[in-house]
């Protein structure tokens, strides 16, 4: 497959995913083609086929164990293809030198681990870690990089603390903070609202859609509250059992039936006045979607 060329023009939301079977989109910077992953011989993702189009934000929803993180890991080649492979502008990513990787896309993982002592400015200074080489100093451009992503996390006063002094939110914070000092234009986050009380959750997610409106990064995270992922997100991805049930616009992906099909949600969908985007409001009765078996 050949390498896709930088779009001329701003990337049509409405053009971003391939449904399932479809193949790659137009300007895919990344996708998935027959993707499998899963541990110990056991399956997780089956045979998924996605496409993440160039300068959009996509969300990942679906209930608890369906697969997302699993997804998202194999995504970021933090986990092995069982079978299918993931393709980044065209190319085999598992083919890709790992800090080549590092230049062109950063992951959050849902539960990331630091070694203990180490301060939140320590912590963002390791995102320029993939553009550094052994022999340069930290320079400028990393010290000017590293400043700009505590200012935009809103914790430039907590650089000096070490992290585990920091509040769950605090902590969340710092860690987006070191994925945006790795500057790459593909973004991964797995759950980056857990912890955030609901004002920095939308802050966090204004950050993401700062990020792709003005830097033109693309995208790809995992939540939990789905009216904000339909308000934030471009596309949205319904995940259940391991396998893609919907994709498409939020207001395609986010209806009563899909809610019922995915999560054994009861719930009326209802448009919310300021974006006109769909709104979530559960009506009771559920039933529990178990995690893939
Ligand atoms: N490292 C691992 N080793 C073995 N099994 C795992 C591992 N990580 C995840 N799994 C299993 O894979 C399945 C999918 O997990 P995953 O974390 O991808 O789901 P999820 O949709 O992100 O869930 P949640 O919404 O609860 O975060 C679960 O059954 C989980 O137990």
């Amino acid at each position: 497959m050949s390498a896709q060329p930088a779009p001329t023009t701003a990337p049509d939301p409405a053009q971003g995913l391939a449904t399932p079977g479809q193949g790659m989109a137009h300007d895919a910077v990344l996708a998935a083609e027959a993707l499998s992953l899963g541990f110990d011989g056991r399956t997780v993702v089956h045979g998924v086929d996605l496409a993440f189009e160039r300068g959009t934000v996509t969300t990942v929803i679906g209930p608890n164990g369906c697969g997302k993180s699993t997804l998202l890991r194999g995504l970021g080649r933090l986990l092995r293809p069982t079978a299918g492979r993931v393709m980044l502008d065209g190319g085999d990513l598992a083919s890709v030198p790992p800090r080549a990787v590092a230049r062109r896309m950063s992951i959050l993982p849902q539960t990331p681990q630091a070694p203990a002592g180490l301060t939140v400015g320590e912590l963002v200074a390791r995102g320029r870690h993939p553009r550094q080489r052994w022999y340069e100093q930290f320079s400028r451009g990393d010290g000017a990089a590293v400043a700009d992503a505590l200012a935009a996390t809103d914790i430039a006063e907590l650089a000096a603390v070490p992290l585990e002094d920091l509040s769950g939110g605090q902590r969340q914070r710092a860690w987006i903070s070191m994925t945006l000092a790795q500057e790459t234009e593909l973004v991964l986050l797995d759950e980056p609202t857990t912890y955030l009380d609901l004002a920095h959750q939308v802050e966090v997610l204004e950050l993401v859609q700062r990020l792709n409106r003005d830097l033109g990064r693309t995208v790809i995270m995992v939540l939990h509250d789905i009216s904000l992922a339909a308000r934030y997100s471009d596309r949205i991805v319904a995940m259940r059992d391991g396998r893609i049930v919907a994709s498409g616009t939020p207001a395609e992906v986010i209806t009563p039936k899909l809610l019922w099909e995915v999560f054994g949600l009861k719930a009326e969908v209802i448009t919310e006045p300021t974006e006109g985007r769909p709104h979530v409001v559960p009506i009771g009765g559920c039933r529990v979607v178990r995690a893939v078996t």
